[in-house]
């Protein structure tokens, strides 16, 4: 059985810098026709200097590929009119983290005061910037996303013509909250659509399954898996691949962060077959992306087969990707 997919999109991707970009971009320049590039470096992206440059350094490591980095700034409240203005057609969005929640993301916003971000996210809204979100709370691991929904609430409510994506979704709530509101929208992960808390911590230790926001319950995954097989029109597959090296992950402290470029379009496959939901997968993978940011990505047929493929166990003898050492039902024959 062989498959098709036209400009595969991958609307939330960490591709770093220096050594571990060079690994990781050509990977995902290889399949993918474009990608949502996250802005938390060291230091975090939040000058039109900063974007520009980092798109050079982007499209010198992916090498030959066809692949669109489409490019994210650092959520900053005290960002001025003028300069939103002067960087918009820069960027495709804004990322918002709050402070210290996940890797790189000390600068993000504390508390969520709607005084103090109303000057940017009106703004933003006049000029059709979306505002990317990473929805949780300081509170219970498992319980910071769901806690995060007043949040995008009264984000949706306050500007009903921003687009808010809710970032790789993990909760029922979450799911249940995207039809309560035109203005939102959410990118679910390959991983969140695999695996529970059980898979991470059930049995030994898995760091390379470890991520922010962790996996949660069955109940949990399997909202996300009915929305993202049947394609629902305001989700966007997001892989959230955040590779960190081999011994950062495997250590005490162990960085958060799942790397599944490589392989995110065989896992797709994979799980969209299995439930019989392969003509969905055009949808989740391109199509509601391209409607959600009004993005055309280049031309890129990507072609599949339902054969065995080894996923390698490790990168550049580097970084870990999921499914390491183990086989998958699809291969990419094809791409271009
Ligand atoms: N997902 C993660 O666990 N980590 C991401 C940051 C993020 O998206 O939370 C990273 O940059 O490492």
């Amino acid at each position: 059985m062989v498959i098709s997919i036209d400009s595969p999109l991958d609307m939330h991707l960490h591709l770093r810098d220096m050594d571990m970009l060079d690994i990781v971009a050509p990977l995902s320049a290889e399949t993918f026709a474009g990608g949502l590039v996250m802005p938390n470096l060291v230091p975090p992206v939040t000058t039109k200097e900063a974007v520009c440059d980092y798109r050079n350094r982007i499209c010198r490591a992916q090498g030959d590929h066809c692949f669109t980095p489409y490019m994210t700034l650092f959520f900053r409240s005290d960002y001025r009119p003028e300069f939103l203005e002067s960087v918009k057609d820069e960027i495709l969005a804004i990322k918002l983290y709050p402070a210290g929640i996940t890797t790189n993301s000390e600068g993000g916003v504390s508390g969520f005061d709607l005084e103090e971000l109303s000057p940017v996210l009106g703004v933003m809204s006049d000029l059709g910037i979306p505002l990317c979100v990473h929805g949780e709370t300081g509170g219970f691991v498992m319980d910071r996303e769901a806690e995060f929904i007043p949040i995008y609430e009264m984000l949706a409510q306050n500007f009903p013509d921003l687009k808010i994506v809710m970032e790789h979704i993990t909760t029922k709530e979450a799911v249940a909250a995207l039809d309560r509101y035109d203005n939102l929208f959410a990118t679910i992960t390959l991983h969140h659509l695999y695996i529970t808390l059980d898979d991470v911590a059930g049995g030994l230790l898995q760091p390379h399954l470890f991520c922010k926001p962790i996996a949660k319950r069955p109940e949990d995954r399997s909202a996300l898996l009915n929305v993202a097989l049947g394609a629902h029109p305001k989700v966007m597959f997001g892989s959230d691949s955040a590779p960190h090296p081999r011994d950062k992950k495997e250590a005490p402290g162990c960085a958060a962060g799942v790397f599944t470029a490589p392989i995110a379009l065989q896992g797709l496959a994979q799980l969209f077959d299995r439930h019989g939901a392969l003509e969905n997968l055009q949808a989740f993978v391109s199509d509601n992306a391209q409607r959600i940011y009004g993005i055309t990505p280049p031309a890129k047929k990507v072609v599949l087969e339902k054969t065995p493929y080894l996923v390698p166990e490790i990168y550049e003898g580097s970084v870990v990707p999921m499914f390491a050492g183990q086989s998958l039902a699809w291969r990419v024959v094809s791409a271009g």
